[in-house]
């Protein structure tokens, strides 16, 4: 398994020309900017959580990313159903534990949910992935107090138990199961001031995987993707706001030579 500017464009070329419909029970911060951002990629967004509608979309769709950032009752009862329902059509999981360990109910969730899942990625933070593994981690909320490298050991953890990829995104975004470990060096600071682009990350992810069944690599080039779109984007703009837009575009633009010319990538 490699990560090359090829295997990314290959995949990219194919997201574009598949347009995989991507089922996303997301939260109310992020959902907009997610479903432009995997419409800007080549995908097709559905953002929908009813508990009587979940299963169908399902049934359409390519891929399910699961985002616990603004939960009650009534999403988690959809997300269960929606998650029972991939695992049925063997269709791909991905997750975001979003500010897990900040409450009870996202920790409580959130492993339950795993449970159910048999997720093919999961996508956090260095707090948030630390949280998933020991209950007597605490997080703030959705942004991270650690440096990815942290969270290395917990990643490995997890890849185990659920035996899928584990992505802890920051500085390095790391790549994580049994046997590889990919990091990914792209992206920049400035990426941290904009709400919810991990949650973008995450989305990208189930684009990758719909395309892609090596899912190490397919998460591995969504977050390349993120990071060197996020690098081109800051260059153009003046701050969040105008990065925010930049991403969009630079998303929507990206080509083979700026793969060739960005991508910062090592397999250990
Ligand atoms: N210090 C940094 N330098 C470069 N890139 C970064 C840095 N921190 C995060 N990123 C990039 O920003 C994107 C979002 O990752 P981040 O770790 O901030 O997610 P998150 O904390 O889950 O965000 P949110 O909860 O707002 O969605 C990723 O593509 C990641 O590579
Ligand atoms: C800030 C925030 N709060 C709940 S979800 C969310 C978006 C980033 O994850
Ligand atoms: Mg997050």
């Amino acid at each position: 398994m490699q990560v090359t500017p090829q295997s990314i464009w290959s995949d990219i070329v194919k997201i574009r020309e598949q347009f995989p419909l991507i089922h996303n029970i997301t939260n109310y911060v992020v959902m907009n900017n997610t479903a432009n951002a995997l419409l800007a990629l080549g995908a097709s967004p559905a953002m929908a959580h009813a508990e009587d509608e979940v299963a169908e979309m399902v049934n359409i769709a390519n891929a399910l990313v699961i985002n616990i950032g603004t939960l009650s009752p009534h999403w988690i009862s959809g997300m269960e159903k929606a998650i029972l329902k991939a695992r049925e059509l063997y269709k791909p999981i991905v997750i975001d534990p979003v500010a897990c360990g900040a409450t009870a109910l996202r920790s409580t969730t959130m492993q339950t949910l795993l449970q159910l899942a048999n997720p093919s990625v999961i996508r956090g933070n260095a707090s948030e992935i630390k949280a998933l593994v020991s209950a007597n981690i605490k997080t703030r909320g959705a942004d991270s107090s650690e440096c990815s490298d942290a969270a290395i050991e917990d990643a490995l953890q997890l890849a185990q138990t659920y035996q899928c990829t584990v992505v802890v995104s920051g500085a390095t975004d790391y790549i994580i199961d049994n046997k590889d470990v990919t990091k990914i060096y792209n992206g920049h600071p400035m990426m941290t001031k904009v709400t919810g682009l991990g949650c973008t990350a995450t989305a990208l992810i189930g684009a990758f995987v719909s395309v892609n069944s090596d899912i190490h690599q397919a998460a591995s080039h969504a977050m390349a993707v993120m990071g060197i779109a996020g690098e081109i984007a800051v260059k153009k703009s003046v701050g969040p706001g105008t990065l925010q837009l930049h991403f969009l575009d630079t998303l929507y633009q990206l080509d083979a030579q700026q793969l060739m010319n960005y991508l910062k990538v090592e397999a250990v």
